[in-house]
């Protein structure tokens, strides 16, 4: 045998059986392991350790490679509540909690603490979970899809269930506990009411038991009219004893099967489904009901907000106009779920104005990890940003200094129980996201759930180390890349406020012409209003007047054209084609600069991704290089489809520094821009 060819065989067949494998499948957590499990020790103190206690141990005998740590629960740490301790003193680490799975994610800090090769000598901290609930809103299926998920079929595999159980489901549940996510809700909000027959139920039990050793509890969507369905009530009228009885016996029946069960999230009398509306009865009503049967178990009710029915008034108003008449009506175990957004997730929009809005009844956020809009998993799009956009602002409901992160983790509206949630991005592909950096938006959920006081930036940095390296060749320009990542998509997409003009139905590529759609507010004119004196929605007073619902001084902000913010222009205002930008240029040349900006930027990514060759392993370098290509592509359709549409109103030459159209309109109004087209 020659040399060159046992060379071969090296590289070629032995090397790659010793690396670990690189597909993504690890996650974030890519821990060193510790050989022998020498590391034994680690010891817990408690009266009894439960299991969480052992899975916290088995972490740190695995993969803890620094000085010696005792794990105690301490009741006199109750205020923390599922949070922690930490104190060193050189020999001896100690993590302590008033909760088993405080000191789970105590573990988990230290394991991020030695990723991130922090000097542990003295180390002194006190972590106290920004939100109770912290929780995931899975809208799998029970055929196996996923409603926009873009990582592969569900990971429930309901056939299997109770029976075969596969690795992923504690692997899913300890990816959750590293980041403090103790809450799922595992099955789609347009929800199938099977999910209640007692078949489905012990299926959900076995996820649970397996759940439970994470700290991570269970909760189901639910459809309204189940007990008519399943139950052959009547109705599923609030007000009928029948229907209260029904709920009462299968929340006694779901008790029973798993007795920490969370609760209910409810979408009710939205896009189609049933509610407490289709009786005359109100959002209150129904959820009022359900969650009394859920009140003996200390189960909650978390009942969306998400509303809007076929009307003339702007879509963007109705969550507040429904449920602002019923604060005060709801009991206290329902919380109101509202997304970031008043529209529907877009890359960018003002924050919901019923934050803050209701005065007696708890609220929670819903954000979607999932990228429904932004480029699904073909975009590289760090969502910490926008998560961040969201929790910073100030409704000025309470006066100065009213940000939603205050109003929904206790600060201004005290709560029994806080929550936030968000929509996920997992499925069954082997690297679970989809693209390699989709998993940092599930990550930077987690975190900032945990913590909303975290930076963006310092959570791309954890995060980047612990998945790829800690070399600064790639930390620093990765970083930059992520941190600018979600503007860029706003750029090429949707920049200076416009809003939904996404192709009908899978919401991938742009369609700002008009479309066939059923009804008028599922047409992208509906939201831009290009016209030819201008483009953007009015709603100041002399349009919807949506801007009314914003506390003062935001409505007077928003409602004045000088002095909204630029990047929420169009989302209030039909401004002029030559009305001048604070810059000096007409709004028609800033919104060509922008589209442009964001190809470029794109451009940018590929340029940098693609130093990044020595650092990391070649399957993630490759799919995310192939990932940006599609990004780099898809960027100039959205700028060619949005600038040559628009053009026909402005009637303005593309300025002419910037790149010229490569497309057709014709062309591309033939083909709409969908994930196939890249297949
Ligand atoms: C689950 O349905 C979704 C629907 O797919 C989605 O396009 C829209 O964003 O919002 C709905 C909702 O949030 O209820």
């Amino acid at each position: 045998m020659n040399l060159k060819y046992i060379y071969c065989l090296f590289f070629m067949v032995v090397l790659p059986s010793i690396l670990p494998a690189e597909d993504g499948s690890q996650l974030w957590l890519r821990y060193p392991t510790n050989r022998n499990n020498i590391q034994t020790e680690q010891k817990a103190t408690s009266e009894q350790s439960g299991v969480t206690i052992s899975v916290a141990l088995k972490e740190l005998n695995l993969h803890w490679t620094g000085q010696r740590v005792e794990l105690r629960i301490d009741k006199k740490l109750k205020a923390l509540k599922d949070g922690y301790e930490i104190k060193g003193n050189g020999q001896l680490i100690t993590v302590t909690s008033a909760q088993e799975v405080g000191l789970l994610y105590g573990a988990f800090h230290l394991l991020r603490l030695q990723a991130a090769k922090a000097n542990l000598s003295d180390i002194n901290l006190t972590e106290k979970p920004s939100f109770d609930i912290r929780i995931l809103n899975h809208w799998d299926n029970l055929d196996g899809t996923i409603e926009r998920g873009y990582a592969g079929y569900s990971l429930w595999k309901w056939d299997e269930l109770p029976n075969t159980v596969s690795p992923r489901y504690e692997e899913y549940a300890r990816a959750n506990a590293s980041i403090g996510i103790n809450a799922t809700v595992l099955n789609n909000v347009n929800a199938s009411p099977d999910i209640l027959k007692g078949e489905y139920l012990n299926k959900v039990k076995t996820l649970a038991d397996i759940f439970r050793l994470y700290g991570l509890k269970v909760y189901l969507s639910v459809n309204f009219s189940s007990p008519k369905i399943l139950g052959g009530t009547k109705d599923a009228d609030p007000l009928n004893p029948e229907v209260k009885q029904w709920w009462a016996n299968k929340v006694k029946e779901i008790y029973k099967l798993i007795p920490d069960f969370g609760g209910f999230l409810i979408k009710a009398n939205s896009e189609g489904q049933p509610g407490p509306q289709d009786y005359g009865r109100t959002h209150a009503d129904g959820a009022n009901m359900i969650a009394d049967a859920l009140k003996p178990y200390n189960g909650i009710v978390m009942w969306r907000a998400f509303v809007y029915s076929p009307s003339d008034d702007d879509r963007a108003k109705q969550a507040y106009l429904e449920f602002v008449p019923l604060d005060g009506q709801f009991h206290d175990n329902v919380i109101i779920q509202i997304k970031n957004g008043p529209i529907d997730f877009q890359p960018r929009e003002p924050f919901n104005p019923l934050f803050g809005a209701l005065r007696k009844t708890p609220e929670m956020i819903e954000f979607q990890i999932t990228q429904e809009y932004l480029g699904f998993s073909n975009h590289l799009a760090y969502l910490a940003p926008l998560f961040k956009e969201t929790l910073d602002s100030d409704t000025y409901s309470d006066g100065a200094g009213s940000t939603i992160a205050k109003l929904t983790d206790g600060t201004l509206r005290p709560a029994k129980v806080t929550a936030i949630s968000a929509v996920a991005n997992i499925g069954e592909d082997t690297n679970w996201c989809g693209h390699h950096f989709a998993q940092s938006n599930w990550y930077a959920f987690g975190r900032l759930a945990w913590n909303h006081q975290l930076s963006s930036e310092e959570i791309a940095d954890e995060w980047i180390r612990m998945t790829f390296t800690d070399d600064k060749n790639f930390v620093t320009p990765v970083k930059e890349m992520m941190l600018t990542s979600r503007e860029t998509v706003v750029d090429y997409m949707m920049p200076l406020g416009i809003h939904h003009i996404f192709a009908e139905g899978h919401h991938y590529g742009p369609q700002p012409w008009l479309s066939e759609a059923g009804r008028k507010d599922w047409t992208s004119v509906y939201y831009h209003n290009a016209d030819n004196t201008g483009i953007g929605f009015d709603r100041t007073e002399t349009g919807s007047n949506a801007v009314s619902q914003y506390f003062s001084p935001l409505n007077k902000i928003y409602g004045n054209i000088e002095t909204c913010p630029e990047n929420l222009l169009l989302w209030f205002h039909h401004v002029p084609w030559n009305y001048q930008m604070k810059n000096g240029k007409t709004l028609w040349d800033e919104l060509c600069y922008k589209y442009d900006t964001g190809v470029k930027t794109v451009r940018e990514y590929q340029k940098i991704w693609d130093q990044t060759e020595p650092y990391i392993d070649t399957q993630r370098f490759r799919e995310v290089q192939s990932k940006l290509k599609i990004q780099a592509r898809d960027a100039v359709w959205w700028k060619d489809a949005c600038l040559l549409y628009f053009q026909t109103f402005s009637k303005q030459p593309i300025p002419y520094d910037i790149e010229r159209p490569v497309h057709e309109l014709d062309d591309l109004k033939k083909i709409k821009l969908d994930m196939k087209h890249h297949n």
